[in-house]
């Protein structure tokens, strides 16, 4: 698209360093959300989608940092490195502060919302409160103005019977409606950006579907836009614009959400849309992934996705494959990371499948040289 997008994520890393090792739990992901935008991270559990979401706030803590890459919000630099005089790499000089990013960005600019409202809520003040004294500190309204302001914000994401319900304490509250409160956190200040990170998954299906129509309908009056952190396909397809595929700290596939569902260009998104309940088959069809997710310690060479991928050849084990547009949709690049697309022309048509048997066995790393 051609206007500047609101927030722009390039070639992001970032890593904990344990004992065991360096984890790669995001390892060069690139991805931009436009004003008004619902932008999808989507993956199985370990792909890197919470660890993506606390780096763009800035809030990876030890041993995990952000290593590498650059993240701009309306121009700013929230993240961005540099090759100083030594060689060495260093934060650069317009750098957003750490002050700055907790008194101008957080909760202001860009907002968060968690899976677990108690998380953010402190159950031994009443709800109301809470959110008075949010607003009352970002806002600079008077306690009286903001006490009208939360229940007005309170009223407005739904939940009945404010004035009684703003003297309640959050475990007076069901999970729905605590994570009604949570948007009305978020909402307060106006953000631009709001982050949520999986805020429906502990939630059962009717609430969870409350929420996301609460949420499209909040999005369409306040313009504001999502990045929208899910392991469901489902959640996507119902809520967000454009979508990014995680696997192993990696996107692996992005595009509209239509382009996506409808030409799915990555096996492991076509993996994923297979292992989803759908209104047009039974669950005895679903498919699960087969395998279960290596470790973002120690990845798989090449594609990461091989080991488990139906459609895996000689070459996948060989060439890690960068995220390369495909297709166009809208607008927008369709790109995937995967060498069966012309694109890469790495050999694949020519390369020798893989027999997924022996591979689980015997875990040799070259399978020798005897060419075709
Ligand atoms: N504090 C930490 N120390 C070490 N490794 C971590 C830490 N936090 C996250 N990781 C690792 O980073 C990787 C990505 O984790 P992350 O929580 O981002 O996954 P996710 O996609 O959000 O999964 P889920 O759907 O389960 O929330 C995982 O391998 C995880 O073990
Ligand atoms: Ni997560």
């Amino acid at each position: 698209m051609s206007s500047e997008p609101l927030l722009r994520v390039e070639n992001l890393k970032t890593q904990f360093f344990t004992d065991a090792g360096t984890v790669r739990a995001v390892d060069g992901i690139s991805f931009e959300v436009h004003e008004g935008e619902i932008v999808g991270l989507v993956g199985e559990s370990g792909a890197g989608k919470s660890v993506a979401s606390m780096s763009l706030l800035r809030l990876v803590e030890s041993p995990g940092e952000i290593v590498g890459g650059e993240i701009t919000y309306r121009g700013e630099t929230l993240f961005g490195l540099e090759e100083g005089p030594d060689g060495e790499l260093r934060e650069r000089d317009d750098m957003l502060s750490n002050e700055e990013m907790r008194t101008r960005i957080r909760g202001n600019e860009i907002a968060v919302i968690f899976q677990d409202p108690m998380e953010t809520l402190n159950p031994v003040f009443t709800v109301g409160g809470q959110l008075r004294e949010f607003i009352e500190l970002n806002r600079d309204l008077s306690g009286k103005e903001a006490r009208k302001e939360a229940i007005e914000m309170l009223r407005e994401v739904g939940i009945p019977d404010p004035e009684e319900r703003y003297e309640e304490y959050p475990h007076q509250f069901s999970g729905g409606m605590r994570q009604r409160v949570l948007i009305a956190m978020a909402l307060a200040c106006e953000p631009n950006l709001i982050i949520a990170d999986e805020p429906t998954t502990a939630l059962d299906v009717t609430v969870e579907g409350q929420i996301i129509d609460l949420v499209d309908e909040l999005q369409e009056k306040y313009d504001t836009s999502f990045v929208w952190v899910t392991h469901d396909m489902g959640v996507v397809a119902e809520i967000c614009d454009r979508v990014n595929v995680m696997y192993l700290g990696e996107i692996i596939e992005q595009a509209p959400v239509d382009e996506l569902f409808h030409d799915t260009k990555h096996p492991y998104t076509e993996a994923l849309l297979n292992s989803m309940p759908r209104p047009d088959r039974t669950v005895g069809e679903l498919e699960p992934i087969e395998g279960v997710m290596p470790e973002a310690i120690s990845p798989p060479s090449g594609c990461r996705f091989h080991p488990r991928c139906p459609d895996a050849r000689e070459v996948c084990q060989r060439v890690h494959p960068e995220n390369k547009e495909v297709a166009r949709a809208d607008g927008y690049p369709h790109n995937a990371a995967c060498v069966k697309h012309d694109v890469f022309d790495v050999g694949y048509d020519e390369s020798v499948p893989l027999d997924k048997e022996p591979q689980m066995t015997a875990s040799t790393p070259s399978a020798g040289d005897d060419g075709e």
